[in-house]
């Protein structure tokens, strides 16, 4: 079989490293159709086959092995499938599929692709950690370092860095497909202030935050603009082949609740080495899987998309769009079955259009 030639078209290539369900959407299921949907161009791979989301009271699975992973990300690189990512995804990872889906970031990074990679740290919510202790480890040493956003929860927030002020994560009590258990230690309930969320979230940034003046503006602005295969050349600087970036460039916190922003709303913080903003939707009375896996899609699509030269106004911007898309989305399917005592699933076929919806939720910069 011939190669994929090289891309005339300003279509960015992802790779979604994600759960795969048979019924439903969460993981890939959530963010394939969702980013195809925005001009993105999905290359999935499962670290999980199963079903249906675990809200449901039977869950099938199929194993994914590390082998056949690695078969699989072989024959797409040789197939020059790998080459023309612009971005990698990753949501629910395993002990197996994590160690593999960095080792794909690495590759396409020294193949000389942009490389970016956005990571969802899937691990809990609501004081309920649903991965083993290996997986939390993992997260920690070897997949968030290698990120350059992420975009936890406020309870993954405090299990990737048990920062003071934040609830704690007790370790492992089931994986997707178990039913998770209330922790011990962290209740979901105690409230940080935005001051302790922006300095557990810059505590993950490392050498980010270090070189945070060096590597400001223009670099960042380049980081995301996809113009390697409209104009042949790489407008990025190079990162050295193989290296792990020291931590993440920017930490998008989702489900934010603080002693000092509004209780009837839900709250998106971002956080760069130099700023911080919060957007704001009201809160809807239910809860929908594979939110957060929609959510960081969008933000992906946004991220690939945006005009913006200053990293930070691209940045807060596609956070923006993302946020009030996600609402929408969560919204419409709410109102189709207010009163469904059903696991429910997001109506992301339905309500596709609402998915390209341009505007942006309303965003306040914080001090700090
Ligand atoms: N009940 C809700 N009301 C309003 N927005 C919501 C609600 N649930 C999720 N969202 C939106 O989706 C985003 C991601 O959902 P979240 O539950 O935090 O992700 P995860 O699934 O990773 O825990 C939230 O930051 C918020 O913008
Ligand atoms: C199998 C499965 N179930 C449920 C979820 C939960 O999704 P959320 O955290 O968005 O509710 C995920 C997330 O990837 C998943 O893979």
């Amino acid at each position: 079989m011939a190669s994929i030639p090289p891309s005339t078209i300003t279509t960015p290539t992802v790779l979604s490293a994600q759960s795969q369900v048979c019924g439903g959407h969460v993981g890939n299921g959530a963010a394939v159709f969702p980013l195809q949907r925005n001009g993105v161009e999905v290359i999935s791979l499962p670290t999980a086959v199963l079903s249906n989301h675990n809200g449901y009271p039977n869950v099938g699975s199929i194993p994914v092995n590390a082998q056949d992973l690695r078969a699989v990300l072989r024959s797409l690189g040789h197939n020059g499938f790998l080459g023309r990512c612009d971005a990698v995804l990753s949501g629910y990872l395993t002990e197996t599929s994590g160690p593999v889906v960095v080792d794909a970031v690495q590759q396409i990074r020294a193949r000389g692709g942009a490389g970016h990679y956005l990571c969802d740290p899937v691990m809990g919510d609501d004081g309920r950690c649903y991965v083993s202790d290996g997986v939390v480890q993992m997260m920690h040493e070897l997949v968030v370092p290698a990120a350059d956003i992420i975009t936890p929860n406020l309870f993954e927030l405090a299990m990737l860095t048990d920062h003071p002020g934040l609830a704690t994560c007790p370790g492992p009590t089931s994986r997707p497909g178990d039913t998770a258990t209330t922790s011990t230690r962290g209740d979901g309930n105690s409230m940080p202030t935005c001051a302790e969320v922006i300095a557990a979230a810059r505590s993950l940034m490392g050498s980010a935050l270090m070189g945070s003046a060096r590597d400001d503006a223009e670099h960042h602005a380049g980081t995301w603009h996809v113009m390697s295969h409209t104009t042949g050349q790489n407008p990025f600087r190079p990162r050295a082949s193989g290296a792990t970036v020291a931590g993440p460039r920017a930490v998008v916190v989702t489900s934010v609740r603080t002693t000092d922003l509004p209780e009837d709303q839900t709250h998106v913080m971002t956080v760069t080495p130099n700023s911080a903003w919060v957007c704001s939707t009201p809160t809807l009375s239910r809860h929908f899987s594979g939110s957060g896996d929609l959510f960081a899609a969008l933000l992906l699509a946004g991220l690939l998309h945006g005009q913006q030269k200053n990293s930070d106004a691209r940045l807060s911007e596609a956070v923006a769009r993302a946020t009030q898309q996600t609402w929408l989305v969560l919204s419409a399917t709410a109102s189709d079955a207010p009163e469904s005592e059903e696991p429910g699933e997001l109506a992301l076929v339905a309500h596709q259009d609402l998915l390209t919806v341009q505007e942006g939720a309303a965003t306040r910069r914080l001090a700090q």
